[in-house]
């Protein structure tokens, strides 16, 4: 085993790193978009978020010999250069794919009780069938809301789930993107939903986008949605993050920083998976469990005016995000950043939580007449944030 004490950098927005490290390294913070060469020149390793862009530029004559990022998505690691250079890397695949499930049912419920629409009614259209897509899949099953899937690099691999193409997913009531941001190749994801394909939305629908900001022409949209035919949008990714178009974020019905992923437990469970492929790397033993992590349960006292959204919205309302948002980001595009700092610690009452970590409280005078009691319980014990296998490529 190696005994050296490691030297890391780490993302200041990075939960536990210093109590997990502890023993083995001394971890220096710093805020992601503030990462420069020269504070990586004796750091063994990086541990970063999405906001570091990792490539030549920045590790180039550095020691850097592994990169941990603790998101699932991958667009700002340079991986041919790392590879190139046998630097290990691994994200947290799937870390956070639980919280971004709950966002998107939060989206849909805000949506349905504002338009007096029945959720067991919708069809929901989900692009991209990975962890997040596949975790959305499994939770609208079990609250009996039908979906279809659009994944063509999958259905090509042979996944045997019934697949639909991107033209009959536009006619869904609701349509949800979790695909990576690719700018190149058949199935590029870059403006996947352009001017062209706004058109043939309307105002019945409802469109979101937890992946990446660019996967939608954030420009078309914005002209778009002046029109009061257009569709509804919920967006929590943006192009050009942090410097976001206030316009655009004014136009649809929930806007909100980046922060689809950020439960307690997903962002723990970045740093836990980033930690556990560093011990790999450099030969030690994890010595702590991801569980230890976590604060015991939330509580919700199941109420006899619950339905399904109001339910959900209970657990996690986007509203209040969004105002949050929209009060402050015209002040100044950097609020963007600010809004992230800290969450889901920075609310008000208690950090926001995955359904993983609630209990539904059940006086026994209750009856399920609708099931609804039944169905929250398997979510809550179904939606347990399923890590997905961390890329890390042995250089
Ligand atoms: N907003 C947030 O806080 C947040 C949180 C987590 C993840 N994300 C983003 O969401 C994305 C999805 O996450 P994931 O864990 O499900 O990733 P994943 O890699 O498990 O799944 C992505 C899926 O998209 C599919 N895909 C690729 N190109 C496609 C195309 N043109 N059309 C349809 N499907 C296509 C892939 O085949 C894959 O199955 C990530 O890449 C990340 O950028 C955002
Ligand atoms: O890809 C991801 O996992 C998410 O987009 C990520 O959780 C959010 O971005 P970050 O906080 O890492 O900047």
């Amino acid at each position: 085993m190696n005994q050296k004490k490691l030297k890391v950098l780490a993302d200041e927005n990075m939960p536990h790193i210093d109590r997990l490290l502890s023993n083995i390294a001394t971890v220096v913070r710093k805020s992601g978009r503030e990462i420069v060469r020269d504070d990586l020149i004796d750091c063994d390793a990086l541990l970063c978020r999405s906001i570091t862009m990792v490539d030549e530029a920045l590790l180039q004559g550095t020691s850097i010999k592994f990169v941990g990022s603790a998101t699932i998505g991958i667009d700002h690691l340079d991986t041919e250069w790392l590879d190139k250079n046998h630097i290990h890397w691994t994200n947290a695949a799937g870390c956070n794919a639980a919280a971004v499930v709950q966002y998107v049912l939060s989206a849909i419920s805000l949506w349905v009780t504002n338009t007096h629409q029945s959720i067991e009614e919708l069809k929901v259209g989900i692009v991209g069938a990975g962890n997040v897509g596949s975790g959305l899949a499994r939770a609208l099953q079990i609250l009996g809301v039908k979906y279809h899937l659009c994944d063509p690099p999958l259905e090509r691999a042979g996944d045997k789930r019934a697949f639909t193409d991107f033209e009959s997913i536009l006619k869904c009531d609701v349509i949800t993107f979790h695909t990576p941001l690719s700018t190149s190749g058949q199935d590029k994801t870059y403006h996947l939903l352009d001017e062209q394909q706004l058109l043939k939305l309307n105002r019945n629908q409802l469109v979101i986008n937890a992946s990446r900001g660019g996967v939608i022409d954030n420009q078309a949209l914005k002209n778009y949605l002046t029109s009061e035919q257009a569709a509804a949008f919920v967006l929590d990714v943006f192009e050009n993050e942090p410097d976001i178009d206030v316009e655009l974020a004014k136009y649809c019905l929930s806007a909100t920083p980046h922060i689809a992923g950020h439960t307690l437990e997903g962002k723990s469970r970045g740093s836990f998976m980033v930690y556990q492929s560093l011990c790999e790397v450099f030969g030690y033993k994890h010595e702590t469990t991801e569980q230890s992590l976590y604060p015991v349960n939330n509580q919700l006292a199941f109420q006899k005016s619950f339905d399904l959204p109001s339910l959900l919205l209970a657990i996690y309302d986007i509203k209040n995000d969004s105002d949050r948002m929209r009060e402050k980001v015209g002040l100044n595009g950097k609020i963007f950043d600010q809004l992230r700092k800290g969450y889901p610690n920075s609310h008000k009452v208690f950090p926001r939580r995955d359904y993983s970590g609630w209990e539904l409280k059940v006086s026994t005078s209750e009856t399920d007449k609708y099931g609804l009691i039944e169905k929250i319980q398997r979510l809550f014990s179904d939606n347990k944030g399923t890590a997905g296998t961390a890329r890390n490529v042995k250089a």
